[in-house]
């Protein structure tokens, strides 16, 4: 790969594989800190190996995504995002909803929504982000709730271990503890989103999958259908288009804006889109830490910029939802 000016003609693979297996010396970790810190300030972007989670466990995330789609609309409508409790953003968003810019049409991509499961009398259930989530009833637990909810708890596992290495991968002179993310993880919201792009025969140049944004918490964990095509992330010193095809056995790790500003602007939070194919449908599995919604972080740099999680989270996606998106105000 080329760096300096010339565009790169991909992002780089950091194999976390001496934080995943035992008896690595602190070299190869010190190493991994390194790949890893480079590819957040320089891409915000990263193929992620050596991270443990089984062949079995990635399958059946994207089964799970294969099985809700089949549904017909009438049954995904029942449990549509309209029908989750007060703000807290479950369920089936269907195709033509979000949009994330002035002048773009809305997203061909369809959503379903799945996040920490919060029991219905919980004080905070109905609050932002916090509550049940929907299950069809047309889906034995088994085929969908079941595999989700063990997949959602290896991506929390595995985002734990992300932040403690992006911790160690921060400028020195701010003098930044080990922990200094631990606290975004504690009773967090991850909400996961199983989607589906279906084929577009001909494509407006104004819509996408999914339009040119930012995400909008602090890391997201994507897992992508093999032998697809369409993600694109934007690299402003060429101001071109990296493609992010899938890429066997690995995750595609990025930064969002939460991150960005906790660390003010070190770790960058990239612009990327999803162009959809004429004849393939495709489908993918985005795990987004946005982190606790409670927490107050102030940028690492002592700038004093302070932002409050859940508040950052919920103004970024009423921005860009529409109608639906009243229900969040
Ligand atoms: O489906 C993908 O590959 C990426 C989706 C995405 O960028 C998002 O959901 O924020
Ligand atoms: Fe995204």
């Amino acid at each position: 790969m080329s760096i300096g000016d010339e565009t790169p003609e991909a992002i780089p693979t950091v194999d976390i594989s001496p934080f995943t297996t035992p008896d690595a010396s602190p070299e190869a970790k010190r190493r991994v800190v390194e790949a890893m810190s480079h590819a957040c300030s320089r891409y915000g972007f990263f193929y992620l190996s050596g991270h443990g989670v089984s062949p079995e466990d990635r399958e059946s995330a994207l089964n799970s995504a294969r099985r809700f789609f089949q549904l017909s609309l009438e049954e995904k409508m029942e449990v549509w995002i309209g029908k989750s409790m007060g703000k807290s953003f479950r369920g089936y968003e269907p195709s033509g909803i979000q949009t994330h810019q002035e002048g773009l049409l809305p997203d061909i991509k369809e959503a379903f929504i799945v996040g920490a499961e919060i029991p219905e009398d919980s004080p905070e259930a109905g609050t932002f982000s916090t509550g049940p989530n929907l299950w069809p009833k047309s889906i034995p637990k088994k085929d969908l709730q079941t595999p989700i909810m063990r997949y959602q708890g290896l991506m929390l596992d595995l985002v734990k271990l992300l932040l403690k290495i992006l911790a160690l991968g921060l400028p020195e002179k701010w003098a930044c503890l080990p922990d200094v993310f631990d606290a975004a993880a504690v009773n967090p919201s991850i909400p996961m989103r199983l989607l589906h792009y279906a084929p577009q025969e001909v494509r407006d140049e104004r819509q996408f999958g999914v339009g040119d944004h930012t995400d909008f918490g602090c890391v997201a964990i994507l897992l992508q259908e093999m032998h697809t095509k369409g993600l694109e992330v934007w690299y402003p010193p060429t101001e071109a288009w990296i493609p992010v095809p899938p890429k066997e056995g690995t995750y595609v790790i990025n930064m969002g804006d939460m991150m960005q500003r906790w660390t003010a602007g070190y770790y960058r939070s990239a612009r990327h889109r999803v162009i959809t194919s004429g004849d393939q449908h495709r489908y993918s599995v985005p795990f987004f830490l946005n982190g606790n919604l409670k927490l107050k972080v102030s940028a690492l740099d002592g700038s004093g910029v302070e932002t409050t999680i859940g508040e950052h989270i919920r103004r970024r996606l009423i921005e860009t939802m529409g109608e639906a998106g009243k229900q969040l105000k």
